[in-house]
Parts: C-alpha cells; structure tokens; sequence
C-alpha cells in the first residue's frame, strides 16, 4: 500500500508506520519542478514566488520532514502552480542555504533556529530616541552579521528625536555603512518629498539605494520604527505601526510574522518582528574576525587557540601600535563580548 506522501513520484516510497521518512531507491529527481522563493511563511502555509513573479500559496511535503522552510529559501514546488484561489503547490525540496539568522529558542537551551535564509545584507534599526539606542543589541546584530557572512548596515531613525553623532562616534571604527533617517510622521514624509535636496529625504534616498538589488533582513527592537521605514519604502505594504508607550518606552507589537517583500527597485526587505534575540551561542571569535580582514590578518600571530579577548595572554591584537587598529580591536573585542550578553 502506497500511503500519500505529498509526492507524486511513483519512486519514492515509505516505510509503514510512524516516522514517515520516504525510502527512496533512486532519489526523486526535482530538477525539472519549478522553482520559488519563500515570502512569507504562517501557520504551516508558505507563501511563494515563482521565477516568473507569480505568487502562489503551498504546503511542505511530508517528505521534508521536520526540516524547516523560512523566509528567503529558495524552493522547488510540484503540485498545483496555478496560483489560482483556494489552490496549493507543494515544497519539495530547499536549496543550499547561502546565509542563515539563527535565533535562540524560547526554551532557551541554546539551541537556535534558522529564522531567514539567503539574504545579504543585515539592516540593524536602532532608534536615536524613544526607544533610546542600546549598543549592546547593535553589537549583537553585527557579531550576527558578522557570523552569518551578511554586510551589516546600520539605519538610525527618529533624527528629528536626537542627533546620531554619539553612536556615529562608537561605531566609527567599525567602518560601518550607516543611514540616518528622520521620518517623522507620514505627512511630513510626503511634504518633505516635496523639497528636493531636502537632508531628510535624502537619508531615506540613501537607504534606497543602499537595498537596491539586494536582499535584506531587517532586525531592530520594537517601536524604533521599522514598519514605518517599511511603508515608506513599499508604497503598498501597510505594515502596521504602533504608538510607543509613554511608560515603559517600548513599543506595542503590531506585527508578528516574517515577511518578505519587493522593493519597487529591485530587491527585497524582509522584516522580522518578534525577534527578541540571535543565537549566538555557536558564535567563536574566529566567526567574528570573519568581519575584520584587517585583524584577522594580525591574528595569525596569535598563539594557537587564542580566544583575542583583553586577558589573552600574548593575543597579537593587543601588540597594536596604529592607533586606528588600537580602536578596530577595542571594537572587536567589545563585539565579542557582546556575544554572551542578552539582548534587550
Ligand atoms: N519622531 C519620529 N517618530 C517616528 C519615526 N519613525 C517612526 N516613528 C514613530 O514611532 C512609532 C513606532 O513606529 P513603528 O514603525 O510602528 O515601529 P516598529 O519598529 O515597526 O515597531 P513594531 O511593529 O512594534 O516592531 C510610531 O508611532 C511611528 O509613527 C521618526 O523618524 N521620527
Ligand atoms: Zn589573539
């Protein structure tokens, strides 16, 4: 008896029982399904694009397992691709992932949890006021950054609030590519698209630029105002935005699943709200000096094993005399730390 399988290749076949794992003689060969993009992922639906733009909605087939599907795989669909109401198509297999963000388990026994796959760029959010800027969670973000082979970029919103020149200072050593944003309210937006050369339009102009053709992961705690930026970038995403609480400066969740979406330029944003924390814990400072080319070099002076902390003993890195790699180590070293700390 054949049980269904969620495939129709006549190849694959399953062992009676519980643990549906398919015993394939010959494996099923995908080649000719068609390919897509995960765009969004709820309750146990994907939401897909297909190469020809078409969105179609789908289920995992059984095959697969508990492996997980995000946002940003990229996938082969059989079944109905229609994308006609009320049909499905089938994942059936996940391509090689090329960059991973982990985030640690609500259980928080360390383990970690692939949350987005496949993007390039990791926009880190952090409000200049209301919420106040912690360093900490942006030291996190890039050490992910860093760890997942992505190029960080640091978005300060709210310049209207206070002025970036404090953390513009913290971070200058890192070489960080930063924007700065000031997006008011809606209706400022539109007036101040209004008047060209504006330096606040321009911190927006700049942000666009810098996600053209490229997919990006947007990380940031709640309320510094990344489903504004959002809307403003996708004129039809009406992500929802929430009012900051005046008591406890945190803002209220308006969002909660990933979502990944085109930007009218090329490329996509993905958001991640209600993600509080990055697994880190796998995190070795070898990963993180994956980031600095500069000192990774110095580094292979280090005595083997060296964990390039402060008290290293005979760390290379802490042998600097060039007072802009004095502060790209103190930075380095700063990140590491970081690794081990929570994130809010
Ligand atoms: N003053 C000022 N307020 C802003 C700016 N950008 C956003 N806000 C406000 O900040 C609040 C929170 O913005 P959201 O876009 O909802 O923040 P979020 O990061 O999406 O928050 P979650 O959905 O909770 O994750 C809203 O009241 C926005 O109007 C800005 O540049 N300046
Ligand atoms: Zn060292």
């Amino acid at each position: 008896m054949r049980r269904d399988i969620g495939t129709d290749d006549p190849r694959v076949r399953v062992r009676p029982g519980k643990g549906s794992r398919p015993r394939t003689k010959i494996r099923p060969d995908y080649s000719s399904a068609s390919t897509a993009e995960v765009v969004g992922v709820d309750r146990g639906r994907y939401r897909l694009v297909l190469a020809d733009g078409l969105a179609v909605t789908a289920v995992k087939a059984r095959e697969l397992g508990r492996g997980s599907v995000v946002v940003g795989d990229r996938v082969r669909v059989t079944g109905d691709v229609s994308g006609k109401k009320d049909t499905l198509a089938r994942v059936v297999s996940v391509e090689a992932r090329a960059s991973r963000l982990l985030r640690s388990t609500e259980e928080g026994n360390g383990r970690e949890r692939c949350i987005v796959a496949n993007t390039q760029q990791l926009a880190i959010v952090t409000a200049l006021a209301d919420p106040p800027p912690k360093t900490g969670m942006i030291d996190r973000c890039l050490v992910a950054a860093y760890d997942a082979g992505m190029e960080p970029l640091l978005v300060l919103t709210k310049a209207d609030l206070a002025s970036p020149d404090r953390l513009l200072d913290s971070y200058g050593a890192l070489g960080l590519r930063v924007v700065v944003v000031d997006l008011g309210s809606r209706r400022d937006l539109e007036a101040r698209r209004l008047e060209e050369g504006d330096a606040e339009a321009s911190g927006l102009e700049a942000l666009r630029k810098a996600l053209a053709g490229v997919e990006t992961v947007l990380v940031g705690h709640s309320g510094v105002g990344k489903s504004t930026l959002i809307n403003a970038l996708v004129p039809d995403a009406d992500r929802a935005t929430g009012e900051v609480n005046a008591v406890t400066g945190k803002g209220r969740h308006t969002s909660t699943s990933a979502v990944s979406l085109a930007l009218p330029g090329g490329g996509r944003i993905i958001d991640t709200p209600g993600v509080r924390s990055f697994g880190l814990a796998h995190v070795s400072p070898q990963d993180v000096l994956r980031g600095f080319t500069d000192l990774a070099a110095i580094a292979e002076n280090c005595p083997r094993g060296c964990e390039h902390g402060w008290d290293s003993p005979e760390c290379a890195l802490s042998e600097q005399t060039d007072l802009r790699l004095i502060a790209r180590t103190a930075s380095f070293r700063r990140l590491l730390a970081a690794c081990t700390e929570d994130w809010s």
